[in-house]
This record gives structure tokens, C-alpha cells and sequence, in this order.
């Protein structure tokens, strides 16, 4: 994937984290390329319920100290992220720091893919990387060329492949948990959603609810996605308005961090459910939703297919219709989150939260 928005990270503001948050990881390496000469850090915050699982990311940042903030954060939303879905697997991430203003050549992506390979054999086995944002299968094969704990090559090369299927069928299930919650009966026909990003994810969701007849409003930062929409029938709105639309559900598929008191404050939707990672602004943005009267499916739950995708398909015996299966109890956890949300009274943040901390403690 190349790195297309060079601006800041994708999904979250990381400033303060560092002066705000003492680490409570387990691991925490951070190293400069020998080849490369990039900075490289690899944050396993949990093992507890297994080998550490999560993307490696290659981002533009100011700071180093940037690079170290995200990867702290994401590899702490790993965690939960797992564990949430069920997975016998821990929490870790990497993040290469490409300074602002600098463009890698391929050959230098590949001396960085090379770098984070040792860098991930030096933690013996603690921690399996993957493709996330500016990766990709195809670098994910240039890893293994240093460690053999990496998961998602392409599959000419023997792996598993990128994960946007699973992500988008994972979503699709939480989609129809809420619309049942919402309405008493999961068929999507005649629902209006808006989809907020027409990515790997949210192209192929947009496909899928057009095939179960669902009426779309879409967008993207990128006009040619306009094809897409025009195949299928969509309404398109500007990005920016697009969350003001009246609607059954909003999608946010393009980045995190876009639930910000002003956009909930505007929301006209029964409820929010996507595939953007960190889509809250601020954590109180749960409580503004939920204050609102606004569903929201939080993002670590319903964007868990990939992980499964990626866990559940590098096993030797894999089988895709019980990946299928595994991926579609997404719905099952979405619903049972509401559940709890509302027997306790708290966010369903705050309850989807501790029914990953649950099977987190149980495995003490
Ligand atoms: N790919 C996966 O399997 C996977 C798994 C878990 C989570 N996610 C998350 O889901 C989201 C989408 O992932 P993806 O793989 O489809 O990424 P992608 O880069 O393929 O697609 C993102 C799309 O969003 C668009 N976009 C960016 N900013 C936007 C904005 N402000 N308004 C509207 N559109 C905007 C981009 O132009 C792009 O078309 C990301 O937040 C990602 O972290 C993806």
C-alpha cells in the first residue's frame, strides 16, 4: 500500500501519549535499521493469551517519539483487539518512522521490510508481524526472508493473503447485529447506510450491502471512487458532509479519529458501525454517542475479521468455511456487547472493553 497521505497518522492524534500514559507492555523494542537507518519499534504489549499478533506500520512522523507513541497505543489496542475476538493471541505492533519530507525508493522499503524482519526474529517469537497501513503482502514476503514470524504473504508465495475480505464480512455481521437491535430483524433490504470510505474494506462492504438491497450514500477523498458508486447505484455526497446525511447506520471505512464532539453532535443516524480503526476522537466521544442515543459497534470488535482471517488461515489445517463461521460470531459479540451495555448502564466501550479484560484475566 503506498503511503498516500503523507500528512499525519492515519488513525489517531498520538500527541501527549507519551507524557500522559506510563507503558505497561511487556516489551518494547526500538532500534535503527542497519540497512535502512530508519527507526524501527516493535511494542508487544501482551502475551498472556499467546504469541503477540499485529500489523507492521511504515508512516510518516515528526518525531521518533511519535512513531513510539502509535505503536504503544495500537499495540495496546491489539490486545484488546484479540482478545475481544476470541483469538489465542496477544497484542503487539511495529512501526517504522519514515521522517516527514522523505520518500523511500523501493529499494529502500525493501532494506526497511528487511530490518523489521530482525528486528522481530531478535524477540523470539513473541510477536508475529503483518501488513497494516504503507505494508503490504507482497514486503510482508521480504520480511520472511529474516523471520518466519510473519503471517499474510501473498498467495503465490505460500501465505494467506491480505485480510479485507474477512475485514468487510466481519463488519457486514456487526452491520446486521445492529440493524436486529435497532429494528427487530437483521435484513439490510431497504436500509440506508452510509459509507464513509472506499477502500479495500469498504469497497467490498458497499458491494455486499448492494447485493442485500440496502439503499447507499458513499464517499471518498478520492473521486475516482465515484465508479464504484455509480455501478452500484449510490448516492454520492461530499466527505465532509457525509456524515451529516439522515440515515439508518454511518460506515466509517477511510480513517480514524472521525467521531470528534462536533461530528456526533451532527450525526443523524440510529447508529455507527465501520471498519476504521480508532474511530473515536477522544474516549468521552463514546459517552457523547451514547448520550445521543447513537449505537456505536466499537471499531476493535467489528473490524476483527482480518485478525481471525490471519490467525485462523496460517494454521496448517486451515478450513475457509470455519474461518467463515468464526468470522461471522463478530455479530454474536456485537450483540452481546449492547447487551451488557445496557444491562450496566456504561458505553458499549466500556463493555466491550471488559469482555476483552475478562478473557484477559481468565487467562492469568
Ligand atoms: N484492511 C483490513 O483488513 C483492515 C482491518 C482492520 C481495520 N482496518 C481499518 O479499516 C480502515 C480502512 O482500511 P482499508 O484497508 O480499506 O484502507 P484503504 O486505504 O484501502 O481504504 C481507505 C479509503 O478511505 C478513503 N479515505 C481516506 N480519508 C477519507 C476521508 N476523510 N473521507 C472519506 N474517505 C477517506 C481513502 O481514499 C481510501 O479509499 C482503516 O482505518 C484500517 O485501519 C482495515
Amino acid at each position: 500500500m503506498p503511503l498516500a497521505h503523507p500528512a499525519t497518522t492515519p488513525d489517531a492524534a498520538t500527541a501527549h501519549i507519551l507524557a500522559e500514559e506510563t507503558p505497561d507492555h511487556e516489551r518494547i523494542l526500538v532500534t535503527t535499521g542497519a540497512r535502512s537507518g530508519l527507526t524501527i519499534i516493535v511494542a508487544v504489549h501482551s502475551t498472556r493469551l499467546g504469541q503477540a499478533l499485529g500489523g507492521a506500520r511504515l508512516w510518516h512522523y515528526d518525531h521518533w517519539t511519535d512513531a513510539l507513541a502509535d505503536a504503544l497505543r495500537l499495540s495496546r489496542a491489539m490486545t484488546l483487539k484479540n482478545a475481544a475476538a476470541g483469538l489465542a493471541r496477544g497484542g503487539g505492533k511495529s512501526v517504522i518512522r519514515v521522517p516527514r519530507g522523505v520518500t523511500l525508493t523501493a529499494d529502500e522499503r525493501v532494506a526497511a521490510m528487511r530490518d523489521l524482519g530482525d528486528a522481530v526474529e531478535s524477540l523470539g517469537g513473541a510477536y508475529m508481524t503483518a501488513e497494516d497501513v504503507g505494508t503490504s503482502a507482497e514486503l510482508m514476503a521480504v520480511v520472511a526472508e529474516r523471520t518466519e514470524h510473519v503471517c499474510g504473504l501473498p498467495p503465490e508465495q505460500g501465505g494467506v493473503g491480505e485480510p479485507a475480505d474477512a475485514t468487510a464480512a466481519g463488519v457486514l455481521a456487526g452491520i446486521r447485529a445492529t440493524v436486529a437491535e435497532l429494528f427487530g430483524d437483521a435484513d439490510l433490504s431497504g436500509r440506508h447506510l452510509v459509507i464513509s470510505g472506499l477502500g479495500q474494506v469498504g469497497g467490498r462492504l458497499a458491494r455486499a450491502l448492494a447485493a442485500e438491497g440496502a439503499r447507499l450514500t458513499v464517499t471518498d477523498v478520492v473521486d475516482a471512487r465515484r465508479e464504484l458508486a455509480a455501478e452500484l447505484d449510490a448516492d454520492w455526497v461530499a466527505p465532509e458532509d457525509a456524515h451529516r446525511v439522515e440515515a439508518d447506520l454511518f460506515v466509517p471505512c477511510g480513517l480514524g479519529g472521525v467521531l470528534s464532539a462536533e461530528v456526533i453532535g451532527e450525526l443523524r443516524v440510529r447508529a455507527v458501525v465501520g471498519a476504521a480503526n480508532n474511530q473515536l476522537a477522544r474516549r468521552e466521544s463514546a459517552s457523547l454517542l451514547a448520550e445521543r442515543g447513537i449505537l456505536w459497534a466499537p471499531d476493535f470488535v467489528v473490524n476483527a475479521g482480518g485478525v481471525i482471517y490471519l490467525d485462523l488461515a496460517s494454521e496448517p489445517d486451515a478450513d475457509q468455511a470455519a474461518i467463515d463461521a468464526r468470522v461471522a460470531t463478530i455479530g454474536d459479540t456485537v450483540r452481546a456487547v449492547y447487551r451488557e451495555a445496557a444491562a450496566s448502564g456504561t458505553t458499549t466501550l466500556a463493555a466491550a472493553e471488559r469482555l476483552a479484560r475478562g478473557r484477559l484475566d481468565r487467562a492469568r
